[in-house]
């Protein structure tokens, strides 16, 4: 996301796509995008579990929404959000990379109660509305 959102506010020409001969059904890889909301409320949720549990010791939780989104899904979606067309370059795989990953967040929804609330649309039209504001974030323009 932070590349798409360069690409959009002017700041890199194109976005290089990583591979597109995944076994996934566009050809570019999966992840699992959080919004950042989300995920803070996801860390809350933890502490909260930390004190109110007795010798809880160490617990892992994954925190994202369960749903796998493409690079070229991604493309879309901040198209959508933005009105801005995100050209893109079609490049091979990066050593390393994997097809697809997703969380399994039952265990947070059940141990936590806590589930991500927001979906691909909305973290791209908050996204947008942080960069279109600030396109070289913190920074002020070299
Ligand atoms: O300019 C870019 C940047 C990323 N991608 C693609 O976008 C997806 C997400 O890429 P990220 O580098 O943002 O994240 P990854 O999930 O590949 O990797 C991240 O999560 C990993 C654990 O899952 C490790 O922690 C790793 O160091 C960290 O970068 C990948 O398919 C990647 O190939 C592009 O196509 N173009």
């Amino acid at each position: 996301m932070p590349y798409i959102q360069q690409v959009a506010v002017g700041r890199l020409p194109e976005l290089n796509v990583y591979g597109h001969d995944y076994p996934t059904k566009d050809g570019s890889a999966v992840r699992d995008y959080i919004h950042v909301m989300d995920l803070a409320d996801g860390h809350i949720a933890a502490v909260r579990k930390l004190f109110s549990s007795e010798n809880i010791g160490c617990i892992a939780y994954n925190l994202g929404t369960g749903s796998g989104t493409s690079v070229l899904e991604m493309v879309a979606a901040f198209e959508k959000a933005s009105g801005k067309k995100i050209p893109i370059k079609l490049c091979p795989r990066r050593p390393g990379d994997a097809t697809a990953v997703y969380a399994s967040t039952e265990k947070a929804q059940k141990e936590l109660g806590w589930k991500a609330k927001y979906g691909i649309a909305e973290m791209c039209k908050d996204q947008w509305k942080w960069a279109s504001n600030n396109p070289w974030g913190y920074q002020s323009k070299p």
